[in-house]
C-alpha cells in the first residue's frame, strides 16, 4: 500500500529496505516482491506521481525544470571550466525518480559498454551476453500513438517483452525524412544504424522513447504502480532518509539494516528494521550523499564535519561523471517547428486539449525526434595525446539529439523565428569530478561538482560534435530549409572561437553516474563488489547509477534499469 505518513505503516520491520522509488528502486521493489514471501518497504522523499501533468504529458518533460513539486532543485558547484558558471542540476523527486521527469530517450549502450563492466569488475555476469535477457526483461517495443508504420526504422528482434514501453514518435516531425536521408546519402560519415538498441550503438536514427501510448512509461506507471495492491508491499512517500543506522556487527565488520527518516528537517525521525538488507537506490547524488551521513566513506572528510567515521571508503562520492551538452540553433525556413506553441498559448492550449483527448499530437512526444552517436575518426590529432576512453568502435564520442524548435536553455526563445536545434553531448567524457557533503544535515543539499569540460579530450569531442552538426546542416536534404547558424555558438568560427562560446553554453543533460562505483570484491577503489554489496558493511547493498563503473556513451536510464533487473536476481539468489 502507498502511505505518506509514518504512523500509517503497519511495522517498522521489513525483510528489504528500498530507500528511493527511482528508476532503479522500483525495479527491486517490484522483482522482489513477486516472492510472497519477502516484505518490502521503499521510503521516497518525493510525492505521488499521479495526475503531475508535467510528468504524465511527453512534450512538457522540460517544464518541470530547473525545479518544481518533483525535482530536487541542486545545483552545482562553480564550474571552473565553464567561467565558473553554477548549473541546475535537478534531479527526479517522485515516484519514479528521474525516470518521471527526464527526457525519455531511451539507449541501451553497445556491447562494448557492458563488456567492459565486466572486464572493471572481473565479472563475466556483467557482460552484453550475460546481461541480454535482462534488458530483454525490463522493456518492450510499441507501436507509435498515431501507428504509423515504423518498418525500415526500428527492429523489433532487437526490444525485449518488458514492462517499460519503448516507442517511435507518435507524430512524425519535418525534421525524420530530412534526418534518415541525409544519414544514408553520406555513407560511413554520419551511418544510418536501423537500431542503436542492437549492440552497435554509433550511427543515426529516429529517437526512440519511453512513451507508450502517448504517455511517459517511468518506472513507476510500469513496475510499481501495477504491484502496489501486493500485501508484501509497503512504499512511504514525502519521507526524507536521514542516515542509515548501525545494528551491530558481525566479527569486526559493522551491520547497517536500520534506516533513519522523517518527513522533514525538524519533524521527529523515525527508524525502521531491515531482517535481511537494506537496497540503497537513492541515485548518484542521494546515495553518497546517505552513505557519508551514516559515516561510510572519506574519514577525515566526515570526521571535519563532525560524522562519526564508521567504514573507511574514500571512493564514496568520487568520480561523478556525467555528459555535457549544449545547444546549436539553426534557424530555418518553416512554420511547422514548435516555436509558436511555446509562443502562443491558444496553440498549446490546442494541443494540450488534444493530447487530453486521446494522448495524440505534439505532446504525446518526447523533446528530441531523432539521435546520432557519432564517433572522432581514429586518426584524429586528439589521439596522439590522448588514449580513446570509449569502450569499443560500437560506442560513441558525441551525440547530436534533434528538435523540431528552439530548446531554450542558457539563451531565451528568440520572440520570433523558426529554429531547429541539435543539441551536441560529448558522451564518452573523461572529465570527473565528485559529491560531497556541504554539512552533517542530511536535509543541506550536497556540493556537487561534475568538473565539466576540465579536459581537452571533452572540449576536442564537443568541438567535433559541434562541426559533425553543421556539416550534417549543410547536407542537400537541408537546402532551402535551413536559412543560418544562430546565435553565439552558431556565430563562432574558429576552433577557439567555437570552444569559447561552449563554455558559456554547455549545461547537464542530468546523467550522473559512478558515486559508489562497482569494482572487484578486493580492488583498493571502488565502493560495492560485483554483487553490489557495500564494501566493508554487512546488510547493504546499492542499486542504482551510482554503481556504474564508467558514465556509458548512452543516456542512462536503459542501463539502470538492465542493472536493476540483474539486482533483483542477485538479491532473491542470496536469500
Ligand atoms: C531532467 C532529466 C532528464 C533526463 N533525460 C534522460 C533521457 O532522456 N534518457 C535517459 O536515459 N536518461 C535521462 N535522464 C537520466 C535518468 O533518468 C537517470 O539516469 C535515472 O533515472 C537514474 O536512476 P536512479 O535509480 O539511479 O536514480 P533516480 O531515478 O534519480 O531515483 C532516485 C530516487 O531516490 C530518491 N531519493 C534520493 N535521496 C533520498 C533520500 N535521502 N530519502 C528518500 N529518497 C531519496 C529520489 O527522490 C528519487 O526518487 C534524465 C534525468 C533528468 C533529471
Amino acid at each position: 500500500a502507498l502511505y505518506n505518513d509514518a504512523s500509517q505503516l503497519p511495522t517498522l520491520k521489513y525483510d528489504f529496505i528500498v530507500i528511493g522509488a527511482g528508476a532503479a528502486g522500483n525495479v527491486i521493489a517490484t522483482r522482489l516482491t513477486e516472492n510472497s514471501k519477502f516484505s518490502v518497504l521503499v521510503i521516497e522523499a518525493g510525492i505521488s506521481d499521479q495526475g503531475v501533468l508535467g510528468v504524465e504529458v511527453p512534450f512538457l518533460a522540460p517544464s518541470n525544470l530547473p525545479n518544481s513539486s518533483v525535482t530536487w532543485n541542486y545545483s552545482t558547484t562553480p564550474q571552473a571550466a565553464l567561467n565558473d558558471r553554477v548549473l541546475a542540476y535537478s534531479r527526479g523527486r517522485v515516484l519514479g525518480g528521474s525516470s518521471s521527469i527526464n527526457f525519455l530517450t531511451y539507449t541501451r549502450g553497445s556491447n562494448d559498454e557492458y563488456n567492459r563492466w565486466a572486464t572493471l569488475t572481473g565479472d563475466q555476469n556483467w557482460s552484453w551476453n550475460k546481461l541480454s535477457p535482462y534488458y530483454f526483461k525490463s522493456s518492450r517495443l510499441v507501436p507509435p500513438v498515431d501507428g504509423h508504420s515504423t518498418a525500415g526504422l526500428v527492429i523489433p528482434a532487437d526490444h525485449g517483452n518488458g514492462p517499460i514501453q519503448v516507442s517511435l514518435p507518435g507524430m512524425p516531425s519535418e525534421l525524420d525524412g530530412r534526418v534518415v536521408s541525409t544519414s544514408k546519402a553520406s555513407g560511413s560519415q554520419f551511418p544510418f544504424n536501423e537500431d542503436i538498441q542492437s549492440g552497435n550503438s554509433v550511427g543515426v536514427g529516429i529517437a526512440q522513447s519511453t512513451i507508450g501510448g502517448g504517455v511517459r512509461s517511468s518506472s513507476s506507471t510500469a513496475y510499481l504502480e501495477p504491484v502496489l495492491n501486493r500485501p508484501n508491499l509497503d512504499v512511504l512517500i514525502d519521507n526524507t532518509v536521514t542516515r542509515l543506522v548501525q545494528s551491530g556487527t558481525t566479527g569486526r565488520t559493522p551491520i547497517f539494516k536500520q534506516v533513519e527518516f522523517a518527513p522533514s528537517a525538524s519533524a521527529t525521525r523515525t527508524i525502521v528494521t531491515a531482517n535481511n538488507e537494506v537496497i540503497l537506490s537513492a541515485g548518484s547524488i542521494g546515495t553518497p550523499q546517505i552513505l557519508m551521513l551514516s559515516g561510510i566513506g572519506n574519514p577525515s572528510d566526515l570526521t571535519a564535519l563532525g560524522i562519526k567515521s564508521v567504514v573507511n571508503l574514500p571512493d564514496v562520492g568520487q568520480h561523478l561523471q556525467d555528459h555535457p551538452i549544449m545547444s546549436n540553433y539553426f534557424l530555418v525556413n518553416s512554420t511547422n517547428t514548435f516555436d509558436d506553441v511555446l509562443r502562443d498559448p491558444s496553440i498549446l492550449n490546442a494541443d494540450l486539449a488534444q493530447w487530453q483527448n486521446n494522448n495524440t499530437g505534439l505532446f504525446g512526444n518526447a523533446p528530441a525526434n531523432a539521435v546520432a552517436f557519432l564517433r572522432i575518426p581514429s586518426n584524429a590529432s586528439i589521439f596522439t595525446t590522448v588514449q580513446d576512453p570509449t569502450a569499443g568502435s560500437g560506442s560513441a564520442h558525441f551525440e547530436m539529439i534533434w528538435a523540431d524548435g528552439f530548446a531554450a536553455n542558457v539563451i531565451a526563445q528568440p520572440a520570433t523565428g523558426h529554429y531547429v536545434t541539435i543539441n551536441t553531448a560529448v558522451v564518452s567524457p573523461t572529465s570527473t569530478g565528485s559529491v560531497r557533503l556541504a554539512s552533517a544535515d542530511p536535509f543541506a543539499f550536497p556540493l556537487i561538482d561534475p568538473g565539466f569540460f576540465s579536459t581537452a579530450f571533452d572540449q576536442f569531442a564537443m568541438l567535433s560534435a559541434v562541426k559533425a552538426a553543421r556539416a550534417f546542416m549543410s547536407a542537400d536534404a537541408w537546402k532551402g530549409f535551413v536559412i543560418s547558424r544562430f546565435g553565439p555558438v552558431g556565430d563562432a568560427e574558429s576552433d577557439d572561437d567555437i570552444i569559447a562560446a561552449a563554455r558559456d553554453a554547455i549545461i547537464t543533460i542530468w546523467h550522473p553516474t559512478s558515486t559508489a562505483r562497482m569494482s572487484p570484491k578486493n580492488a583498493s577503489w571502488g565502493v560495492v563488489d560485483s554483487q553490489l554489496l557495500v564494501k566493508g558493511v554487512s546488510g547493504l547493498r546499492i542499486v542504482d547509477a551510482s554503481v556504474i563503473p564508467i558514465i556509458p556513451s548512452a543516456h542512462t536510464v536503459a542501463p539502470v534499469y538492465i542493472l536493476a533487473e540483474r539486482a533483483a536476481d542477485i538479491i532473491k539468489a542470496a536469500w
